[in-house]
């Protein structure tokens, strides 16, 4: 990775957008602000240090928690040193999940190999986790937020902001929602997106990527850059939180679209590539369809393409749709086979997303999406991944 280029490539565009948001901590009217990079300098503490709580302790989860621990400990002014992460209970090689993360200070089970910093607390208990948090981190499958929003809602803290990792939508009521929008609703707070082209095993073991933070107010933003970024894991902000989460989400749904061609003898990288670019015209479709405030730069910025390209070759539902094709086994027993206790998420979202399409009878808009589902659920067969636009 010649991450010197990127660096100078950042640097030019730093000095392009610091004369544009050169009123960025003063706000600046109602035009959306474009992506940058805050001024490490210049950033505003807050009143008092936040403390953090993060919901989630998958494999994203313990490598954020790596992130935002060693964070913590070098900002003082800025957050409280301990920070607390919720683990869904359960027994590894016979010891609790969390004794192992408190004892040992390394998440066994979904991120092994990998040091957690010693003020990561894990805590078995939902509410104790997020009960006296500023600022709480989302990062679970998505299938499991609506149940953790209902235990959490009305036991945080008066003004708690939050920030989704959650890569996923809902279809509920049959109407899309999105995971800022299910959180800001049920627990009344404000909401930040992160997403960005992030295989966690390698964001884990210090590898330069780049990552984007969706925020609304920008002071949110800027305090959530200073939590997440790094000298490995840079952050550009964009002025758009729901356009990156739909990447996020959509991105799942063209990575399975990328692994029926990698499972395809006949097909090859040129075939992949017509794949990833037509995926992207759907997600950007999808997401100014539904919400036109969602800005064309976003699909340009890690959590756009990037996020793209690093799915569809190193990302598990590009692995799980190859094997599909390879083995001809259930997605249930792909997923046991292969992620060993992680999530398949793109699956349920391309099904998730056929079902809003179908109900807003904009389906046949989406011909890829179609396909993608269709061979999900074996009513065609993964060599038809081509003839999105031939089939009905
Ligand atoms: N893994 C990655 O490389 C990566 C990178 C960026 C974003 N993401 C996204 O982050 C989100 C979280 O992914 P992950 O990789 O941390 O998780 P994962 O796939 O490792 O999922 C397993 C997690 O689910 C938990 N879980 C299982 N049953 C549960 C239940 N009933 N209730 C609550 N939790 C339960 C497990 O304890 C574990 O923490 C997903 O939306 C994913 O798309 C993942
Ligand atoms: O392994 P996947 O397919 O869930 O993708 C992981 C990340 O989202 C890549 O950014």
């Amino acid at each position: 990775m010649n991450s010197k280029l990127l660096k100078i490539g950042a640097i030019g565009t730093l000095v392009g957008v610091t004369a544009f948001t050169g009123m960025h901590y003063f706000g600046c009217g109602s035009k959306p602000i474009k992506p940058f990079t805050p001024i490490e300098d210049e950033i505003k503490k807050p009143k008092t240090p936040q403390k953090v709580g993060i919901i989630g302790s998958g494999n994203w989860g313990s490598a954020i928690a790596k992130i935002v621990g060693a964070n913590a400990l070098k900002n003082p002014d800025f957050f409280v040193e301990e920070v607390k992460q919720y683990v869904y209970e359960e027994e590894f090689e016979g010891r609790k999940l969390t004794e192992i993360i408190n004892e040992d200070h390394m998440n066994k089970k979904y991120l092994p190999g990998i040091e957690l910093p010693e003020n990561i607390v894990a805590d078995p208990d939902l509410i104790s986790t997020v009960k006296d948090a500023d600022l709480l981190i989302f990062v679970l499958p998505h299938q499991f937020v609506p149940r953790i929003l209902g235990t959490i809602k009305g036991k945080l803290k008066k003004g708690v902001r939050a920030i989704t990792l959650i890569k996923g939508v809902n279809f509920i009521d049959n109407k899309l929602v999105l995971i800022s929008e299910l959180i800001e609703k049920e627990l009344e707070c404000e909401v930040c997106s992160l997403m960005g082209a992030n295989v966690a095993n390698e964001v884990a073991q210090e590898q330069y990527c780049e990552t984007s933070i969706g925020y609304k107010n920008v002071e949110t933003g800027v305090l959530f850059w200073k939590l997440f970024n790094t000298e490995n894991f840079e952050v550009r902000i964009v002025n758009d939180v729901k356009g990156p989460e739909i990447c996020g989400a959509l991105k799942n749904v063209v990575a399975i679209g990328a692994g029926f061609c990698d499972g395809v003898e006949e097909y090859g990288g040129n075939t992949k590539a017509a794949i990833m670019r037509v995926g992207l015209m759907e997600m950007k479709q999808f997401a100014q369809m539904y919400y036109p405030s969602v800005q064309t730069e976003t699909f340009f910025e890690s959590c756009g393409v990037g996020d793209l390209i690093t799915t569809c070759f190193g990302g598990r539902n590009r692995k799980c749709a190859e094997a599909f094709v390879r083995t001809k086994k259930s997605w249930e027993e792909i997923e046991k086979d292969l992620l060993k206790g992680q999530k398949l998420q793109g699956t349920g979202t391309a099904i998730e997303v056929y079902e809003i399409l179908k109900n807003d009878n904009v389906i046949d808009k989406f011909p890829l999406f179609k396909t993608i589902y269709k061979i999900v659920q074996g009513k065609l067969d993964p060599e038809d991944i081509v003839r999105y636009d031939q089939l009905d």
